[in-house]
């Protein structure tokens, strides 16, 4: 009773029952202030013995200095926290990396935890309706741990035993601005325990230049851009199919050419062969002289083209039957990769029935069977509903750029995307800051990441049409 409630709410507690007059009321027994003292003074020891014990490091740091300081006086004292500060400063310039994740990043941690997360915690969780107060006491979530790094905040929480995922995932926002964030991300940590992301600042704020050409003529994942925790952006395209979804603005192009880029030594070694759909006649035509004779405006020759990339997947098919399961690029088979930009032009907005028919057959048929055999499809499209592209689950790997509206987010990335902080429909319009930026989910795992592809300029088009022509 002394734990939980203090002395006054006790008192003055009462309940009854809903239709009888039965009266409750707790008992109040005085404690002797001598007990009160003993429990706070024990309190007091458990404490200090879990903090020794849980930062034993930083234990000795104070403790260090302080016992010189008894034993030899202060300036001995005085003289190791100078000394140790100067240590410090040294590190910090001469391997900065290093000083930050074994000491800054963890200073940084200890000082989140106590001043924005243990100060707001009680008050965070009630308002948002994650904690409970009930007969004056709170059931508050526990906050664990707090580790950070160069961009973000992780917190370990565990749950309120009864609480789910979801309970969380939908007040991402009562957290973010609860802990002064503008953003916040949920992601399973164990059974139980949940690990909030919560970004500092945003990595992803400023346009990425290109990525340069790599020297290797590679079919790997082609590095296009940034991740949010620094780590490049890879997109594998060889052996897969990719969807790319975002309104008209969005950065769309920038994903095309930067893949593009990354293929290019493998594009002039023969490995690989871009066979471009440019219905809109705007984004692809502008490297035209890249792709050769492989390249189609208009309804009839995308069809064509696209049936041409069946006939090759088939004849592939055929040859490669019960000899080989899966492709390896060659000059005679090269990877072939199929780009089709606003694919909604070739199939929901195309009028003629008969040739929307052979487009939808002949992508569905590709996004099929294409994979083993050395050939994929990169497709772009404004507008992910179903009725739109029927065939959007056909594409194993889905990229989100920015969209218009929140339900588009499941529709491209899969159920619960957004609920686990995917917020494509949150991204910036403002080109600059969010062209380019979007979400996507890795085999690895189901929580989504936030990416930013680089920028790939009129110049540096002009430039790779030349390199490849040269
Ligand atoms: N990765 C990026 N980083 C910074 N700015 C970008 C990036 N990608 C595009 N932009 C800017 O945003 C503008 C629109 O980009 P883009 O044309 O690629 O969008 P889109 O999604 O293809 O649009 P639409 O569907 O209308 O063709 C570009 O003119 C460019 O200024």
């Amino acid at each position: 009773m002394f734990k939980k409630l203090p002395g006054d709410e006790a008192q003055h507690l009462v309940t009854t029952t809903p239709d009888t007059a039965v009266v409750f009321r707790p008992a109040v027994l005085h404690t002797p202030a001598i007990i009160t003292v003993l429990i706070f003074t024990w309190r007091l020891l458990a404490g200090l013995i879990r903090v020794i014990w849980r930062h034993p490091i930083a234990a000795i740091v104070v403790a260090v200095p302080v016992v010189t300081w008894a034993l030899y006086g202060w300036p001995w004292g005085l003289g190791l926290v100078a000394l140790v500060l100067v240590g410090l400063t040294a590190w910090f310039f001469l391997a900065r990396a290093s000083f930050l994740r074994w000491v800054g990043w963890r200073l940084l941690a200890f000082w989140r935890r106590i001043w924005v997360y243990r100060r707001h915690w009680q008050p965070v969780m009630i308002v948002s309706g994650l904690g409970r107060r009930i007969h004056g006491r709170d059931y508050l979530p526990r906050l664990v741990h707090v580790t950070c790094t160069s961009w973000a905040d992780l917190v370990t929480v565990r749950m309120l035993t009864g609480q789910c995922v979801k309970d969380w995932a939908d007040r991402v926002d009562h957290l973010a601005h609860g802990f002064g964030a503008t953003s916040c991300r949920v992601s399973i940590a164990r059974a139980g325990w949940l690990l909030l992301i919560i970004p500092r600042h945003d990595p992803l704020a400023t346009p990425l230049p290109a990525v340069p050409i790599p020297d290797e003529a590679t079919v790997g994942p082609v590095e296009i851009g940034r991740c949010e925790d620094g780590t490049p952006w890879k997109l594998k395209v060889h052996g897969t199919h990719v969807l790319v979804a975002g309104a008209t603005g969005a950065g769309k192009g920038s994903i095309i050419w930067s893949t593009i880029r990354g293929l290019l030594p493998a594009v002039r070694a023969g490995l690989v062969q871009i066979w471009a759909l440019d219905p809109k006649r705007m984004e692809l035509s502008f490297g035209r002289t890249l792709f050769g004779d492989r390249y189609a405006a208009t309804p009839d020759a995308c069809a064509d083209l696209l049936e041409a990339a069946v006939a090759v997947m088939q004849e592939r098919a055929d040859r490669f039957a019960g000899l080989q399961r899966t492709h390896t690029p060659t000059t005679e088979d090269p990877f072939v990769l199929v780009v089709v930009d606003e694919v909604a032009f070739l199939t929901a907005y195309q009028s003629d029935k008969g040739l929307k028919l052979r487009i939808s057959a002949a992508l569905a048929t590709l996004t099929t069977q294409g994979r083993a055999v050395g050939v994929g499809v990169l497709a772009a499209l404004q507008d992910p509903r179903k009725d739109v592209l029927s065939i959007r689950n056909l594409f194993p790997d889905k990229i989100a750029l920015r969209l218009d509206e929140s339900e588009q987010v499941d529709m491209v990335l899969g159920d619960g995307a957004r609920d686990r902080g995917a917020l494509a429909d949150h991204i910036s319009p403002i080109p600059a800051q969010g062209a380019g930026v979007a979400y996507v989910r890795l085999e690895t795992s189901p929580d989504p990441i936030r990416v930013r592809a680089a920028y790939v300029s009129d110049a540096d088009i002009r430039a790779m049409a030349e390199a490849v022509t040269a």
